[in-house]
């Protein structure tokens, strides 16, 4: 049998795109979204601690840039069921030799790709068309006193969102920027 989740090159050390493969018939088709056996291959070494659901009402609308603090730093999969997006991850960690660069990749519900983030990255995203919704699997619980994020408009990112962003949450309005004494989180 042929991989359930078979990985795609990304320009970027950390983050990891897979295909889900779809199991198809006259009725239509089955994918499986997560297993912690098939993902170790790809960096999965954690518990499932949460999975969420987004759902984002217009493109342009963004979401991000998150990341949790060590001890609650955690490795995400993410998963487009509806519609489009642009999903980025940006390399926070402390001493990278990426540290800040990022990798940008659509999702959607019909290329049957999910994003899987390593612990020391900054997550989000822009959805391309309305009516979008996502999937998460968490290995770490949400921990609001862990929660940092980075402004997704940042020019010390330079993520090329493709349409107008709009929408942003008061929380995310609020990131500050990036300035030299961001050195990033510890691994
Ligand atoms: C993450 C989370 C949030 N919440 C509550 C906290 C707020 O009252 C509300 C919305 O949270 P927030 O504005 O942080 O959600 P988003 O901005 O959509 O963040 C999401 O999108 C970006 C791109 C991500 O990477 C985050 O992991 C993901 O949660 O849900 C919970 O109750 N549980 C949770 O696990």
């Amino acid at each position: 049998m042929s991989a359930r989740f078979t990985p795609v090159a990304l320009p970027l050390e950390g983050p990891v795109l897979l295909e889900r493969r779809r199991f198809s018939d006259d009725r239509g088709y089955l994918t499986r979204l997560f297993d912690p056996l098939d993902l170790a291959a790809f960096g999965w070494d954690g518990p499932v601690m949460q999975v969420n659901e987004t759902g984002t009402l217009k493109a342009g609308i963004v979401r991000g840039m998150h990341f949790q603090h060590p001890p609650h730093a955690e490795i995400k999969l993410v998963t487009c069921t509806a519609g489009r997006i642009l999903d980025v991850a940006v390399d926070v960690r402390r001493g990278s030799p990426t540290f800040l660069r990022h990798v940008a990749v659509e999702l959607s519900a019909d290329n049957a790709r999910s994003l899987l983030i390593p612990r020391g990255f900054a997550h989000g995203f822009q959805a391309l068309t309305d009516d979008v919704r996502l999937v998460y699997v968490h290995s770490a619980s949400h921990q609001p006193d862990a929660e940092a994020g980075l402004h997704p408009e940042d020019p010390a990112l330079g993520i090329a969102w493709p349409l107008a962003v709009h929408g942003l949450s008061p929380r995310d309005l609020a990131h500050p920027p990036i300035t030299s004494d961001f050195a990033g989180v510890a691994a």
